[in-house]
């Protein structure tokens, strides 16, 4: 049977254009059995919105014989043909954009990080449960297969037996310089900073790496950090986490914007040998090696498909809502809590506060 989900995409920014990539390869592809129409493009301006579907090759052929509305947020949340909303905007936007998306009826998909603390995630976990939407943080990091692969490995077949110790390490050099002071990346008004934008990921690694519970069931770990804050900005470029579990394995989580990372950006120690991962961005794990202390053949894993890589939670997304439910299995929102928490641990224990905490 063929699912069909109709999106409205709010923000017509970078993200937004790579997600939408893939929804219209895969209806191109005719893969799988989801098709993804994008039904209408939230912008700020209407000229935006037009340059982001030609930019973003949106066309009747791959969408369903749908060329999407160019509306303004207001009028995409009050689009009866917008079943469920992709946030592509600014961290600090979420909050109040994923509150309207609900009061309107729509299920939402809200790129990471969900928010910018605890409390507002709280607010719209409690909103979306009271109105029994959908919503998910797209942490598309975890629906990747070779994410899959490897957890198999380290949690059912456990080849490489007891999990020690895990390295991982999101950083580019972002040229901070170059930027302007209002970038996303550089704007305290706009959450900007690594801890939130790339350090997620490192500790999305260590979430899904070391432990095998989710959310409220999860492992207990402890945590402690450094966050190096720029004496001009004022936000996070240099970002070290230490996740303690409680059978003590622990994982060293980095991030900067200050300079590239290593390649592997990944390396995942246990006592029958080492899980190497490789990616051009660590957000999207494209290989993972897996080394064993025994000299038995070493497994490499690599899926080259042509997609970004964002069809992997989109066609979840389309598998929950299709079925009624209102959460994920791989990304809960108890998750998504538990993220925001440590997140907001860490900024405290280094003393950064976020305007948008008060
Ligand atoms: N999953 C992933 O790998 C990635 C996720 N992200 C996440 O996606 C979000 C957006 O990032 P990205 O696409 O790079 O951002 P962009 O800078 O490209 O902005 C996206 C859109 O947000 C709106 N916007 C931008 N700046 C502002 C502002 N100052 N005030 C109000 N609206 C604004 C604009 O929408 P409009 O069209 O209405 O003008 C813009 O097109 C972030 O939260 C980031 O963490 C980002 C990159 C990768
Ligand atoms: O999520 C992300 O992944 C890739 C980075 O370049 C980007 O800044 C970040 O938002």
């Amino acid at each position: 049977m063929t699912i069909e989900l109709k999106w409205g995409i709010l923000g017509a920014g970078n993200i937004s254009c790579q997600f939408v990539h893939d929804l219209c390869l895969n209806n191109e592809r005719k893969d799988g059995a989801v098709r993804h129409i994008i039904t209408s493009i939230g912008t700020s301006s209407s000229q935006k919105g037009s340059e982001f579907i030609e930019k973003c090759d949106i066309n009747s052929k791959n969408n369903e014989g749908v060329i999407p509305a160019v509306q303004s947020y207001e009028d995409l949340f009050k689009n009866n043909d917008v079943k469920v909303v992709y946030i592509g905007t600014p961290h600090p936007m979420h909050k109040s954009q994923v509150e309207h998306a609900l009061n309107s009826g729509k299920h939402v998909l809200c790129e990471k990080p969900f928010t910018v603390n605890k409390k507002d995630a709280e607010y719209l976990v409690n909103l979306a449960r009271s109105k029994k939407l959908f919503l998910m943080e797209a942490v598309w990091t975890r629906f990747f297969p070779a994410i899959e692969f490897l957890k198999k490995l380290l949690f059912e077949t456990r080849k490489l037996g007891t999990i020690h110790r895990l390295f991982a390490d999101f950083s580019y050099d972002a040229e901070l310089a170059k930027l302007p002071p209002t970038s996303r990346l550089r704007d305290i008004n706009l959450a900007g900073g690594t801890l939130l934008d790339i350090g997620i990921y490192s500790l999305t690694y260590g979430r899904i790496l070391l432990d095998n519970k989710l959310g409220e069931e999860s492992s207990k770990f402890q945590v402690k950090s450094f966050l190096t804050l720029d004496p001009t900005d004022k936000v996070d470029y240099n970002s070290s986490v230490i996740m303690k579990y409680a059978n003590g394995s622990q994982g060293i989580l980095t991030a900067s914007n200050y300079t590239d990372g290593p390649s592997p950006f990944a390396r995942l120690e246990c006592s029958n040998g080492y899980a190497e991962l490789f990616a051009q961005n660590p957000a999207c794990p494209e290989k993972v090696k897996v080394v064993f202390k025994d000299g038995s053949e070493p497994i490499v894993y690599e899926n080259n498909t042509g997609y970004n890589g964002f069809i992997y939670e989109a066609n979840a997304v389309a598998h929950d809502i299709s079925a009624g439910r209102t959460e994920n299995a791989i990304m809960p929102l108890a998750e998504t809590l538990l993220v925001m928490s440590t997140m907001d641990g860490v900024r405290q224990e280094n003393g950064f506060v976020y305007p948008h905490d008060y």
